[in-house]
């Protein structure tokens, strides 16, 4: 495509309930969306970013200027330049794998719409709608979180993600269990734990869980190893795995036997592609993990979850989820526990101008 330049706006959207995981609760999901101003036509993108670094490293002012003074100008420098060249040309510049991420997604859209490709063909989806599982917040006790749980399940959602932390994990998932038998259940910590905690993390064998995601530190891979030596339930890594090179050394040291790809985390749907090739040359499954993401990124992610290799139910909600409103014209809905893969060129959605207005507190245009 020809770049003519980018619009990045900040958007803070409401959430319809308070979400609380390890590191804190948001009510509010402030996030960057990324606009390629193209001669082919625009390019939409999300920067997955959250206002405070404390899922990763990086952060949603942090991003902006990273994207503004940085990865733009180098995207602007070559008048034409295909999707599959801005992670070269990025690579220069360190980390920042959420802002490349959305600037990537946004070049991407608009190459696709304009060649009238789904972005699902594009990265070799093979179904055409994917099972929904849902990630629940820390409630204010077990009691009430099996009242959200329940109704989850009378939504129809095909598997369970419990957010733990020390203190809340082995009664709120013994409480789950008891209320429901055998459905489908894991659990996310997200970092919350250290190998001190090892003999809590044993408690969770007996819940028969799917898995238990990122219980360690956020940038380690050995720890997980030793951990994965000692509890029965496999161990899936999110934070950790920031691209296909800590993927490579995570199997290679045991640390993972299940991984949460995210396209956001790992710097692009073209690297998630590749990391989903990885694992499933070596037998590992893996599922799309979720950044509370607009429409945008949320039609991005289900095609991405359409590929083979991820066998797992992912955190491909339905917008209502987290959202009374959603920014595309056909939010994410959920039919039969399933979410549907778009079938239109690009993401596949179309943006809803009135919505990104009302949700944008701030916005730069970045031109030739
Ligand atoms: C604000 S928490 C975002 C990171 C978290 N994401 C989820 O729990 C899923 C959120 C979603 O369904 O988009 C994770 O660590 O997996
Ligand atoms: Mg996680």
């Amino acid at each position: 495509v020809a770049l003519d330049g980018f619009e990045l706006r900040v958007l803070r959207i409401p959430l319809v309930s308070p979400f609380t995981t390890s590191f804190g609760t948001e009510t509010v999901r402030e996030v960057i969306i990324v606009r390629a101003l193209t001669a082919d036509g625009d390019g939409w993108g999300e920067i997955v970013t959250g206002e405070a670094p404390l899922y990763s490293s990086e952060y949603t002012q942090g991003a902006w200027d990273a994207a503004s003074r940085w990865l733009i100008p180098a995207l602007l420098e070559t008048p034409r330049i295909a999707a599959e060249d801005v992670s070269r040309i990025l690579e220069p510049f360190k980390g920042h794998r959420m802002a490349k991420a959305g600037v990537e997604l946004a070049v991407l859209d608009a190459a696709l719409r304009a060649e009238g490709r789904p972005l699902a063909a594009y990265l070799g989806a093979e179904r055409d709608r994917v099972p929904s599982g849902v990630s629940v917040g820390i409630q204010s006790d077990p009691a009430r979180l099996v009242e959200v749980v329940r109704g989850y399940l009378d939504e129809g959602y095909v598997r369970i993600k419990l957010k733990i932390k020390p203190g809340r994990d082995i009664a709120d998932t013994a409480a789950v269990r008891e209320a429901f038998g055998d459905i489908p259940l894991q659990v996310d910590a997200n970092s919350a734990y250290t190998l001190a905690d090892i003999e809590t993390l044993a408690g969770l064998d007996p819940f028969d869980l799917l898995l238990i995601e990122q219980p360690l530190q956020e940038d380690d891979i050995v720890d997980h190893a030793t951990l994965a030596r000692r509890v029965r339930t496999p161990i899936c890594l999110d934070e950790s795995i920031v691209s296909l090179k800590a993927a490579t050394d995570a199997l290679a040291l045991g640390s993972t036997s299940v991984i949460n790809i995210k396209a956001g985390r790992v710097g692009g749907y073209l690297e998630a592609v590749a990391i989903h090739d990885l694992c499933r040359e070596a037998g590992i499954p893996v599922w799309c993990g979720g950044m509370v993401e607009t429409g945008i990124g949320r039609a991005a992610n289900a095609a991405l979850a359409a590929l083979p290799g991820f066998t797992l139910p992912g955190d491909v909600s339905a917008s209502s989820r987290f959202y009374h409103r959603d920014i595309v014209t056909e939010p994410a809905v959920l039919e039969d526990g399933h979410v549907r893969v778009p079938t239109g060129p690009g993401i596949g959605v179309d943006i809803d101008h009135a919505a990104l207005e009302e949700f944008t507190v701030a916005r730069e245009t970045v031109r030739r």
